[in-house]
């Protein structure tokens, strides 16, 4: 059996954080205790076994979610390592999309940080249940309970200690567990060998006292905990477990735990609470998708009895294998050497080998059954976010939303040898990340690749020259304008061509009207009495749509707006589809004309943290960037700063950042929303984009 547990005895986790807080180190330290690699590896020598793309070891990131499956206490844990920077928002959100439960991890100097908000959030929205890990307790300025205080400020969460640390700093020893009342302490050489010991007396007061909260917290969520306290009752180990395993489930209070990855301490009390608070896949509710046939709504049970129901989360080429499918099975079994249907491109495919991945081995398998996650390999239609399903049962699943890229540079080949490995190297890394997307623009003669942000076409680039070999000369990044309406209008498109011969004959009337942001495009045929003949319809939609691609202020994209097609002619003979095109084209440019067209800019939320002589330098660097300070606060000799800041004017932050503060500040950015563009700086960009 592939899945060797019951369903109830596995946990599909990820571990979720910012960077640097020590993921990497956690899941390395994860594979060392359940059995999985014999060596620690030292993240930044380049040994973690996780961390295996080549960059990713030199950075020091983890950029490539893997899933990796363990095994602890008679559970199996499939483990997803998520990346940590914002410019990898589509790794987290494809995670998240899997995922039953996460651990999250806080580095206990930093506390809660940005993107620990972001993927917070990101998580809330996927309803998973957490708990937190709060990490690097030896480091010094290390605070356990500052760290719990910021998750209920800045998250809204319910954090509820179920341990309190011995010492901090490099007194850091251990953590005392307030459901068994003892102390923890890490012997052995790798901390492998943990002892449980008496709670020093110094201590004891203080762990009765979070003792009292943490069943007061619970009791807060928790009626049977909270009767059993009312009435004075003895709560016992079993008891208190449970209600927190069920609070957990419920997302109602978050367990939070501390430790110290890197000095291997309380590892594996991390474990053990992954398996007592976090839900299997029985624990989450049934999924749910479409019937493609009918559009009815379908239920599949996390049984291997049910038809099979499984998601592609992750798409990467293999150096060994080739393609490689990582999926997620929420009913029925997949089995190797069958054919299944993938629902979402209404496709048949053929399952070569199935895979199970740990860190540093690939275990072939015959078949995977409900909650289980897998590798694929000989799927060649399926991508991030697709269906597989039983032929005879379909099911279509909610598919991965992914942002639109905000940031392009331009790539030239070198020689011409390049140019022909360029196509397939971007097309192969466009297929792996789906908030990578690249186009040939033929007038200019460049490849134009875009994304989330510098950081992640730098690495893109990178990837493009090591693994590929392609040497390409790079532009300077460029922000992707986008394009918009603010008031309705209506205008008329006419292609007609009618001297000699058969003509051309297509006229539209359209009304366009602003959406709201984030409502992308959508087209009404309001359309009575045949004014344009039925055929004619999804011809207008397509010139319209494609005109939309390049809008009248800039040539940029327009975004957010509704088109109506109201009325128009036809003749007999010289009508077509190519005319209706044409018609629906000229009609939508010319109704935007009316309508107010503006230009638009991603704004990023930023936020700066540094030590109080630079707060000045740093707050006078963003308002000379059109930036907004939204607010700042203190953290002991750290000022915090949140701004907004358009995006045009983030290019090179990194490396004035240090000049300013002389490499003591530290940042994080993620794009946030669209704002319309100031007039003076749209005249130049539109002078650019004309001249
Ligand atoms: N002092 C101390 N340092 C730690 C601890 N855990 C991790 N680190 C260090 O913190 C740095 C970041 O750790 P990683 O494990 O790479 O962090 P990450 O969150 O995986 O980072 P990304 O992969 O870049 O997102 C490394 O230098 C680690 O050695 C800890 O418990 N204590």
């Amino acid at each position: 059996m592939p899945r060797n547990a019951d369903l109830e005895r596995i946990r599909n986790i990820g571990i979720i954080a910012h960077i640097d807080a020590g993921k990497t180190t956690v899941s390395e330290r994860i594979l060392f205790y359940t059995g999985k690699t014999y060596k620690l590896g030292e993240v930044h020598e380049g040994a973690a076994t996780m961390d295996w793309m080549e960059q990713e070891r030199e950075r020091g990131i983890t950029i490539t979610a893997a899933a990796t499956t363990c095994e602890w206490r008679d559970h199996q844990i499939n483990l997803i390592d998520t990346p940590g920077h914002v410019d990898f928002t589509a790794e987290v959100e494809r995670s998240l999309r899997v995922l039953d439960g996460g651990v999250v991890v806080f580095d206990a100097v930093a506390g809660v940080e940005p993107q620990s908000e972001t993927v917070w959030r990101q998580a809330d929205r996927y309803g998973v249940p957490r708990i937190a890990f709060v990490n690097k307790m030896d480091r010094v300025g290390a605070d356990f309970w500052r760290t719990v205080e910021m998750m209920k400020d800045r998250l809204g969460a319910n954090p509820v200690p179920i341990q309190i640390p011995v010492g901090a700093e490099s007194d850091f020893d251990g953590c005392i567990d307030l459901i068994e009342m003892c102390w923890w302490w890490f012997g052995g050489e790798k901390g492998d060998k943990p002892e449980r010991r008496e709670i020093p007396a110094h201590l004891r007061e203080a762990a009765e006292q979070a003792r009292e909260q943490l069943i007061e917290g619970i009791g807060n969520v928790d009626d049977q905990i909270a009767i059993a306290y009312l009435e004075g009752h003895e709560i016992g180990v079993h008891e208190l477990k449970t209600a927190i395993r069920r609070a957990t489930l419920h997302s109602l209070a978050q367990p939070v735990l501390c430790g110290s990855a890197l000095k291997n301490k309380g590892v594996q009390l991390m474990l053990d609470a992954v398996v007592d608070y976090l839900p299997s896949p029985l624990d989450i509710p049934p999924v749910k998708g479409v019937d493609p046939k009918n559009g009815g709504e379908v239920v599949r049970h996390a049984a291997d009895d049910e038809p099979l129901a499984a998601i592609a989360f992750k798409i990467v080429s293999d150096p060994y294998v080739g393609r490689l499918a990582y999926i997620r099975v929420y009913s029925g079994v997949l089995k190797a050497g069958e054919t299944v249907l993938n629902s979402t491109k209404q496709e048949r495919e053929r399952i070569g080998r199935l895979l199970q991945m740990h860190a540093n081995q690939r275990e072939e398998i015959t078949e995977m059954g409900a909650g289980g996650i897998c590798a694929a390999v000989g799927l060649k239609q399926t991508f991030t976010g697709d269906t597989l399903c039983a032929p005879d049962a379909p099911i279509i699943l909610e598919s991965i939303q992914f942002p639109e890229p905000v940031i392009r540079v331009a790539l030239e080949p070198k020689s011409k040898e390049d140019q022909d490995k360029l196509a397939t190297a971007l097309s192969k890394m466009a297929e792996e990340d789906p908030t990578f997307h690249w186009t040939f623009d033929e007038e200019a003669g460049q490849t134009i690749i875009s994304g989330m942000g510098e950081l992640h076409l730098e690495v893109i680039v990178d990837r493009m020259k090591r693994e590929h070999k392609v040497e390409a000369n790079v532009g300077r990044p460029q922000v992707s304008y986008r394009e918009a309406i603010t008031r309705p209008a209506k205008a008329e498109g006419r292609f007609v061509r009618q001297s000699g011969g058969r003509g051309q004959y297509g006229v539209v009337v359209l009304e366009v009207e602003p959406l709201e942001r984030g409502q992308g495009f959508v087209f009404e045929n309001r359309i009575v009495g045949g004014a344009v003949p039925k055929e004619y319809i999804p011809a207008v939609q397509q010139g319209v749509k494609e005109a939309l691609q390049g809008g009248v202020v800039a040539g940029y994209p327009v975004l957010d707006i509704k088109v109506a097609l109201v009325d128009g002619s036809y003749h007999p003979v010289d009508s077509s589809e190519m005319a209706f095109k044409n018609a629906g084209s000229i009609g939508v440019k010319e109704a935007i004309k009316k309508a107010g067209p503006i230009l638009l800019e991603p704004i990023m939320k930023v936020e700066v943290r540094c030590p109080e002589e630079y707060f000045g330098a740093v707050v006078g660097d963003i308002n000379s960037r059109r930036g907004m300070i939204l607010g700042t606060e203190s953290m002991g000799k750290t000022q915090i700063v949140h701004a907004m800041v358009p995006l045009a004017e983030t290019f090179g932050y990194s490396t004035e950042l240090r000049s300013i503060t002389q490499g003591r500040a530290s940042y994080s950015m993620e794009f946030d929303h669209y704002e319309e563009v100031p007039k003076n700086i749209a005249a130049t960009l539109v002078k650019q984009a004309v001249g």
